[in-house]
C-alpha cells in the first residue's frame, strides 16, 4: 500500500493525478499501466538525470510490461529550442508511437516544458505523462499544461497548452539535485504564499530549513504548491483571468532570463523568479498600492534562504533599463500594447494590474538598475 499524496487537477475530461512521494519512479510502469493500458512511451529526459536515475524508470516500466525508448538532451535552459524540439518531435516518430502511445518528460521544467510541447503537435496530440525531477517542476512546471520553448525574443514565446495525463512526483529523486537548484525551485513555492496564502508565507518563512533539509515538511510544501497551482488552473486552464497569477515575479523575471541569454550559470529561472516577485513588491510600493515593510519582508527571506533578490545580484551585468523594457513588451500578458503586471496590496494579496504605465516601469528600471 503506497502513502502517495494525491492531488487532483479538475479540469473534467481532462482530469489528472499528482501522485508526490519517494519511490514513485519505480512504480512508474504500475500507475501508468493502470491508467494508459497497453500504452508504449519515449521517454524524454536530460544528461545529469539520465546519468542518475534513467535505468530505474527503465526498470520500473518494464516491470509494468510498458516498451519504451529514450531520447537524452543536455541539460540547461538552452535547451528549449527549435533544434532540441526536432530531435524530440523525431524520435517519437522513429519509435512509430501512435497518439495513443505516451511521451514521459523525466527531468526538470526544462524537459517538462519542451518534451509537453512535442507531445502537442506530434499527430496533433500525444498522451504525455510529466515525471518531474527538480523541485520547481514538482510545484509547477509539471502541472497545469503550459508547454514551449524560448526565443531570443523573449520566454517561451513559442508553446500550446497541453495537459498531461498524469504527474509522477518522486519525492525521493530531489536528493541528488544541487542545492543552487533546488534554492530556485523553493522561489515558486513561495510564490504561491505571496499570491494569496498569507499562511502558507508565514509557514515557510517559519519552517524554510526543515523544507530544505528533506522529511515531512518537504513533502507538506510540495502538496500545498501543487493543491494551489491546481486550484488556480481548475479555475482557468487557459489564462483568461486568475491564472495570470501565478506570473507574480515573472515579468521582470523572464526579462532578466532573455537579458542573459538564458546562460544557467548567470541566472536560472527559479532564481529570476526570486528577483520578479522581489521586484513586483519594490515597485508595488513605489506605486502606493502596498507598504514598503512587505517588499522588505520578502526580500529579507530570499536574502535568508540564500536566494538572489536584486538586479544587481546578477553576474555580468545587465543591459541597459530601455533594452530589458523591450523584453517586457514581449511578454505574453500584453494586451493592445499595454503592459500587464502581477502586483500586490500586501503579502498573499496579489492581484492582476493591467495598462501599466510604461513610463513607471522604465523609471522604475532605471532606479534599481545595478548600472
Ligand atoms: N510550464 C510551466 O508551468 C512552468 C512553470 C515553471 C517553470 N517552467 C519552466 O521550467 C524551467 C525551469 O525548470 P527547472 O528549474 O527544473 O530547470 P531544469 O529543467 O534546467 O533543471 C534544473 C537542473 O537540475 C538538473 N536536475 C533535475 N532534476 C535532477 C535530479 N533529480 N538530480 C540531479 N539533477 C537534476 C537538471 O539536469 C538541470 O541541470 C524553465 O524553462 C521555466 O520557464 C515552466
Ligand atoms: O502555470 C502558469 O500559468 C505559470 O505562470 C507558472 C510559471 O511559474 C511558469 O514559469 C510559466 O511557464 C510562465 O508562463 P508564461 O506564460 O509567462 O510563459
Ligand atoms: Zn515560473
Amino acid at each position: 500500500m503506497s502513502e502517495d499524496v494525491k492531488v487532483e487537477v479538475g479540469l473534467g475530461e481532462r482530469a489528472y493525478d499528482i501522485l508526490i512521494g519517494p519511490g514513485l519512479i519505480a512504480r512508474a510502469g504500475e500507475e501508468i499501466g493502470s491508467r494508459l493500458p497497453g500504452v508504449r512511451v519515449a521517454i524524454v529526459t536530460d544528461e545529469n538525470v539520465a546519468a542518475t536515475h534513467l535505468e530505474t524508470l527503465k526498470a520500473g516500466l518494464d516491470a509494468g510490461g510498458i516498451a519504451s525508448s529514450s531520447v537524452v538532451l543536455p541539460a540547461g535552459e538552452k535547451t528549449k529550442n527549435f533544434t532540441a524540439l526536432q530531435e524530440v518531435v523525431d524520435a517519437v516518430l522513429a519509435a512509430r508511437l501512435e497518439r495513443g502511445d505516451a511521451v514521459i518528460a523525466f527531468g526538470g521544467g526544462v524537459i517538462g516544458d519542451l518534451s509537453g510541447f512535442a507531445a502537442g503537435i506530434v499527430r496533433r496530440g500525444m498522451h504525455f505523462v510529466q515525471m518531474p525531477t527538480s523541485l520547481l517542476a514538482q510545484v509547477d512546471s509539471s502541472v497545469g499544461g503550459k508547454t514551449g520553448i524560448n526565443s531570443a525574443r523573449g520566454k517561451n514565446l513559442i508553446g500550446v497548452f497541453h495537459q498531461p495525463k498524469l504527474v509522477l512526483a518522486d519525492t525521493a529523486v530531489l536528493d541528488t539535485l544541487p542545492a543552487r537548484e533546488f534554492r530556485a525551485g523553493y522561489a515558486e513555492v513561495a510564490k504561491y504564499g505571496l499570491i494569496d496564502r498569507p499562511d502558507f508565507f508565514a509557514w515557510l518563512e517559519k519552517n524554510w530549513q526543515e523544507v530544505f533539509s528533506g522529511g515531512p515538511a518537504r513533502i507538506e510544501a510540495i502538496a500545498q504548491s501543487c493543491r494551489a497551482k491546481a486550484d488556480v488552473v481548475a479555475r482557468d486552464e487557459f489564462e483568461t483571468g486568475d491564472r495570470a497569477l501565478l506570473n507574480l515575479g515573472h515579468t521582470f523575471g523572464h526579462a532578466l532570463e532573455a537579458a542573459v541569454a538564458y546562460d544557467g550559470a548567470r541566472l536560472v529561472h527559479g532564481e529570476g523568479v526570486a528577483i520578479g516577485m522581489a521586484l513586483a513588491h519594490r515597485f508595488s510600493a513605489r506605486m502606493n498600492l502596498a507598504s514598503p515593510d512587505d517588499a522588505a519582508r520578502v526580500e529579507a527571506h530570499l536574502k535568508a534562504v540564500g536566494l538572489p533578490w536584486r538586479m544587481a545580484d546578477v553576474p555580468g551585468g545587465l543591459p541597459d533599463a530601455d533594452t530589458l523594457l523591450s523584453f517586457i513588451a514581449q511578454d505574453k500578458k500584453v494586451s493592445r500594447g499595454a503592459l500587464t503586471f502581477i502586483l500586490t496590496r500586501g503579502i498573499g494579496q496579489s492581484f492582476i494590474a493591467r495598462d501599466v504605465p510604461t513610463s513607471e516601469v522604465l523609471a522604475f528600471l532605471k532606479e534599481n538598475h545595478p548600472g
